[in-house]
């Protein structure tokens, strides 16, 4: 299996950058989230990089969703993002994290009163997703007697190489406006008082893995800056949204890189601005492509069952990694203390919550595995603990953020009180 670079094998044990992922699970216990500081610098800079070496007005907007750790959010907030943000916890994470208000883009499709009036009085834009949002928006926004900067959410209507759950796009998608609409609700905002439209917005759809729906939905949204764009609007900024895929299968597929990316999206994006002669800044929003393969998910196997297959079972399930059973999501199993020895059969690792379908991998070669052992589940940085529960009354587990040597906690792991102590019992019980 072919590793990303700040994994290696030494003396049998997987490491993370300097540290080994065995001595971790002692120190800190395990289920363990343990992150690489370095990879997600790394994977910025492959954005920033390779969209600015075609045009200089660039931002790269972190998808919050993908890993709401703060310190994730620092990490990136110090390499120069700005944060796609769904909820008030995420404006308060991306704030906290020192991020710009005006580089937040205030996203979905099903904003409270409240949503709105944070980000107006925050001068966080906003990516209207209907006509009933622009006039709250609007209201909202003259109670407050300020005016709110918006994009709308464009449905270009593509079909994508995806996971049907996790295509934003389609025509029958849940999300934005559908494109035929967008030139008049452009002007219906231009009557409201208290907005004023200033760009444009798509996202077309998570772990794609190919860049050609990514230049269709640029040509879509450079049609429409023209066709609004001669309404009178001054664009001042396209955002094209994230969804560029990671190799999950380390052996079978492959992902484009940044570089890829913006060599089929750049094209498209210059010759749309010259032909309307505007220059507006290119947002764009990745989540999983910039911390997926950061992290790994330690488990420590409690026991191995010969039956019908053969179980592992270990501490962690869809309550820490919930994709594998909501997307049949595939993610490599490294034996963290054996990554050095041969296959010895095949193994289905499976968690501790009382579901049948609570398998992290399913019918997978590995080495001998036995009690005791130690697993890694790779590449759970994004989409991994920002989407975990506490279900069967599990507390969650710790996450730890590797910089070369050193290690520390950048969440405590919950305990049963913590799992108490927002309850509340009624008087008559
Ligand atoms: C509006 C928006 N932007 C960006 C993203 C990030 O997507 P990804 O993690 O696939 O890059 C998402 C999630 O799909 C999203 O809904
Ligand atoms: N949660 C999904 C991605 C959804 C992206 C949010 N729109 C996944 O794990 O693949």
């Amino acid at each position: 299996m072919i590793l990303p670079p700040h994994f290696s094998i030494r003396g049998g044990d997987l490491f993370i950058e300097g540290q080994n992922c065995v001595d971790l699970a002692e120190q800190y216990g395990t289920p363990l989230y343990v992150t690489s500081e370095d990879r997600i610098r790394t994977q910025m800079q492959g954005y920033r990089d390779a969209l600015s070496s075609y045009y200089s007005d660039i931002s790269v907007l972190y998808a919050a969703k993908a890993n709401g750790n703060l310190a994730v959010f620092q990490i990136l907030a110090s390499e120069g993002a700005g944060a796609d943000v769904f909820s008030s916890g995420e404006v308060a994470l991306a704030l906290k994290a020192g991020m710009d208000p005006h580089k937040l883009l205030f996203n979905g499709s099903s904003k409270t009163l409240m949503d709105l009036a944070l980000a107006v009085e925050l001068g966080i834009r906003v990516s209207v997703d209907s006509l009933d949002e622009l006039h709250q928006l609007d209201a909202v926004a003259a109670e407050a007697g300020k005016v709110a900067e918006i994009a709308f959410r464009v449905n270009p209507a593509l079909e994508v190489p995806t996971h049907p759950k996790i295509a934003t796009g389609l025509a029958s998608s849940k999300f934005g406006i559908p494109h035929q609409q967008i030139p008049a609700a452009y002007a219906e905002a231009l009557a409201c008082s208290n907005i004023k439209p200033v760009g444009i917005h798509c996202h077309i759809g998570s772990q794609i893995l190919d860049v050609t729906p990514f230049a269709k939905a640029a040509e879509v949204m450079v049609r429409i800056a023209r066709e609004i764009t001669d309404l009178g609007i001054k664009l001042e900024f396209l955002d094209l949204g994230g969804g560029l895929g990671i190799p999950y299968n380390h052996t079978s597929e492959t992902a484009p890189s940044p570089a890829e990316y913006a060599a089929a999206v750049m094209p498209v994006f210059l010759a749309g601005i010259k032909e309307c002669n505007i220059h507006p800044e290119l947002w764009v929003e990745p989540g999983r492509s910039l911390v997926a393969d950061s992290t790994v998910l330690l488990a420590t196997v409690n026991s191995v069952k010969k039956a019908h297959k053969t179980f592992v079972n270990v501490d962690a399930g869809f309550n820490l990694l919930i994709r594998p059973v909501m997307y049949d999501s595939y993610h490599e199993i490294v034996v963290a203390n054996r990554a050095d020895q041969p296959i010895a059969g095949t193994y289905t690792v499976a968690g501790p919550i009382c579901e049948t379908g609570d398998l992290l991998a399913v019918d997978r070669a590995l080495p001998g595995v036995q009690e005791g052992d130690l697993v890694a589940v790779l590449d759970t940085g994004a989409y991994g603990f920002s989407m975990s529960s506490q279900y069967n009354s599990r507390p969650r587990c710790a996450e730890v953020l590797i910089r070369g040597g050193d290690a520390a906690l950048m969440r405590r792991a919950e305990t049963v009180d913590d799992l108490l102590a927002s309850m509340v019992t009624p008087p008559w019980l």
